[in-house]
């Protein structure tokens, strides 16, 4: 039975209950609700995070079954490291243990050779506008995710960012780990610590700055059950297919807020997990491109607002981000900066679902 996301009932432990009882003594609604959430999230974290290590991929081959495993890797100009990640997950998880059943590689219009690279490492690659092609492309990660999902067939599908260094396969199968175990999950996000290295200084817990300074203040603001999660952000997550079907997928950076929040609201705060993955190193992005991710999901946080009834606004946001960059000359706006205006239009796909039968699902 899956709660609605905003079910504060839902399915509780005794602890839980034990602490509402005790505050519904005393406390005035506002602080019960507020309690209310944090016992809910911390019985969520008791019965709904786990680590990579609490599985091995011997045990996971043996919880599979007939069911099948894709791995999805979206990867824009990542020829620096997409080979060793499609590598590692080859020959561990489809070589030495049948766990993964196709390794996809989503060539998002990049400029390098990733595309060769992930071949020659034994992915299969799809350019990401020759997917469902009839549809006019769209632009960013979120559609390399949902053409590599429509190009895919795994009953369970995971999701691993191009540009990781020191990937190892534990990644995946910790990820698998409660989607082979426990069929009330339909979907796991990894959470790890996130050094921020830049020119050779490494700060232990410097990365994901967007995280930090965006998506983890609104999502508490607005969906306080989602607090739980270590790691919103994290581009490293997996689900039954049928369910990533069901939702839609923002095309940019917005998609993995966007399916905490709907997975939350169609299927419940309990449908949803966390495993521990240890420590992720990334390559990072400037402070600039920061600015517009950030942009991007900020907008799709209030997109979501509206959609659920919870914006009253006349006036929609503006999607148009001014930046200033040193240099560039004639500026003709009286301040020694560059204007960079972006357009962070939120556009996304609707769930796949309903753009193609799954009797019609292609390799
Ligand atoms: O239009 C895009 C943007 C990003 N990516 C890929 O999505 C992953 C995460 O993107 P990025 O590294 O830009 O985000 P960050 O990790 O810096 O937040 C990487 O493998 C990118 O190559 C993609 O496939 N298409
Ligand atoms: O978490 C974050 O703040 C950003 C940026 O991370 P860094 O500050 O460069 O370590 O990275 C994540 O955000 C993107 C948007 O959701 C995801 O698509 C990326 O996979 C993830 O790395």
């Amino acid at each position: 039975m899956h709660t609605t996301g905003n079910d504060m009932v839902g399915t509780t432990d005794s602890a839980e209950l034990a602490e509402l009882a005790e505050l519904a003594e005393t406390a005035g609604v506002a602080e019960l609700t507020e309690v209310a959430v944090a016992a809910r999230v911390r019985s969520w974290l008791r019965r709904r995070s786990w680590r990579a290590d609490d599985w091995t991929a011997a045990e996971l081959v043996a919880a599979k079954g007939a069911r099948t495993v894709s791995v999805v890797i979206p990867a824009r100009d990542e020829e620096a490291t997409v080979g060793e990640i499609v590598r590692t997950i080859r020959a561990s998880l489809v070589q030495r243990h049948a766990l993964v059943d196709e390794v996809v590689v989503v060539d998002s219009r990049s400029r390098d050779a990733t595309a060769a690279v992930a071949a020659g490492a034994g992915a299969t690659v799809v350019a990401q506008d020759s997917v469902l092609a009839p549809l006019p492309g769209l632009t960013g990660k979120g559609e390399a995710l949902w053409k590599g999902l429509a190009a895919t067939t795994g009953d369970l599908v995971v999701f691993v960012d191009g540009d990781l260094f020191d990937f190892t396969a534990d990644y995946v199968t910790g990820l698998l780990g409660p989607l082979l175990t426990d069929a009330d999950v339909d979907y796991v996000k990894g959470f790890y610590h996130r050094p921020l290295v830049a020119e050779g200084r490494a700060d232990a817990d410097g990365g994901g700055r967007v995280t930090e300074l965006v998506a983890r203040p609104l999502l508490n603001m607005y969906w306080p059950q989602l607090a739980g999660f270590v790691q919103p952000l994290a581009g490293e997550y997996a689900g039954r297919r049928e369910v990533l079907e069901a939702i839609p997928f923002v095309a940019h950076y917005g998609v993995e807020v966007a399916h905490l929040i709907d997975l939350l609201e169609c299927r419940g705060l309990d449908a949803l997990a966390q495993v521990d993955l240890g420590i992720r190193t990334h390559r990072h992005q400037s402070t600039q491109a920061l600015g517009r991710m950030a942009g991007q999901i900020m907008l799709t946080i209030m997109d979501r607002l509206d959609g659920y009834g919870r914006l009253l606004s006349a006036e929609p946001p503006s999607p148009l981000l001014a930046q200033f960059r040193r240099g560039g000359s004639g500026h003709g706006h009286g301040v020694d900066r560059e204007l960079l205006v972006t357009d962070l239009t939120v556009r996304q796909r609707p769930p796949l679902s309903t753009v193609r039968p799954a009797a019609a699902r292609t390799g």
